[in-house]
C-alpha cells in the first residue's frame, strides 16, 4: 500500500515571514487557517485588491496587506510563499521565482507545484496535531481535524503542564529522569 512520506515540522510563524500571493477566496481561507493555527504569524499579502473578510482578519494580527500585482521582488526576505491566485501563469512564475531562490512555495491546491501542503490542525493548549493526507484529499483531512477537535479533551494540556512542572522538580541524571517519566506516563498507553 501506498504510504505518507511527506515530514511535519513545526514552525515558529511569529520568526518567519510568510508571503500570500492573492486576495481572493483562497488566499482568505489560507490566511484563516494560518491564523487559526499561529496568531502571530508575520504574514504579507499581495494582491490589487483584497476581500472585506480579508480585511477583517488581518485586524489585530501581524499582516500586511500591499495593494500591488506579484513582482519576484516581493519574495525578498520571506522564508515560505504560498500562491493563490486565480491566474495559473502567475501561479507558476512564483513557484519557478521560489525554486530559483530555494525559498519553499505552495501553490494553493495545486499538489504538482508544492514544496509543502498545509495540513488539517487540531491546537488544545500546548498539543498540536497537524493532519495530511499525502495530497489526496483535503476533505478528509478537515474531517479528521474536526473528530479529533472534538475527541480531545480540553484540558490535554493540563497533562503536558503537570508532565513538565514534574520534570522539573526531579533529581538525579539524564537517564534517570527519562526512565522516572515513562514508568509515570506508562500507564496512559497501556491496554487494559
Ligand atoms: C487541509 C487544508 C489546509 C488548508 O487549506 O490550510 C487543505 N485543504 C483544505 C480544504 C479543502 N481544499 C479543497 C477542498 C474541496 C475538496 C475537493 O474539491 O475535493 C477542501 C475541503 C473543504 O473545503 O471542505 C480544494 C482542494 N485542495 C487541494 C486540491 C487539489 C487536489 O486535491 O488535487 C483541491 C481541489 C481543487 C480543485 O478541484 O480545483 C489541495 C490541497 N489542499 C491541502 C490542504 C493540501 C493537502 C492536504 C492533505 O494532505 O490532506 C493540498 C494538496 C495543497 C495545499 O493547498 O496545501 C484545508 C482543510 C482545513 C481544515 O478544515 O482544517
Ligand atoms: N474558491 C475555491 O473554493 C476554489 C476551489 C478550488 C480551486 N480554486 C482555484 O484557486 C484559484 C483561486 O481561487 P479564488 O476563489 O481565490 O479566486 P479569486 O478570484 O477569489 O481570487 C483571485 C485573487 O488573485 C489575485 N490576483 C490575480 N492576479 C494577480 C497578480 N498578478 N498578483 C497578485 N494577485 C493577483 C486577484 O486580485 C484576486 O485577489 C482559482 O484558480 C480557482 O479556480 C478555487
Amino acid at each position: 500500500m501506498e504510504r505518507n512520506n511527506l515530514y511535519p515540522i513545526f514552525l515558529k510563524t511569529e520568526q518567519l515571514r510568510i508571503l500570500i500571493v492573492g486576495g481572493g477566496f483562497v488566499a482568505e481561507e489560507k490566511l484563516h487557517f494560518l491564523l487559526k493555527s499561529s496568531p502571530a504569524a508575520r504574514v504579507t499579502l499581495i494582491a490589487p485588491y483584497f476581500r472585506e473578510g480579508t480585511l477583517e482578519a488581518s485586524s489585530g494580527h501581524r499582516i500586511t496587506l500591499r495593494q500591488e500585482l506579484y513582482h519576484c521582488d516581493h519574495l525578498q526576505g520571506n522564508h515560505l510563499v504560498i500562491a493563490a491566485t486565480d491566474d495559473p501563469e502567475v501561479n507558476r512564475q512564483v513557484f519557478e521565482d521560489c525554486r530559483k531562490r530555494r525559498i519553499l512555495v505552495n501553490v494553493a491546491d495545486t499538489p504538482s507545484l508544492c514544496d509543502f501542503y498545509m495540513g488539517g490542525i487540531v491546537t488544545k493548549g500546548h498539543v498540536k496535531i497537524a493532519i495530511s493526507t499525502n495530497g489526496k484529499s483535503p476533505t478528509t483531512a478537515k474531517r479528521l481535524r474536526q473528530l479529533f477537535e472534538s475527541i480531545l479533551p480540553e484540558d490535554i494540556s493540563l497533562l503536558v503542564q503537570n508532565l513538565n512542572s514534574y520534570r522539573r522538580k526531579l533529581k538525579g541524571s539524564f537517564e534517570d529522569k527519562v526512565t522516572r517519566m515513562n514508568e509515570l506516563t506508562k500507564p496512559l498507553v497501556e491496554e487494559d
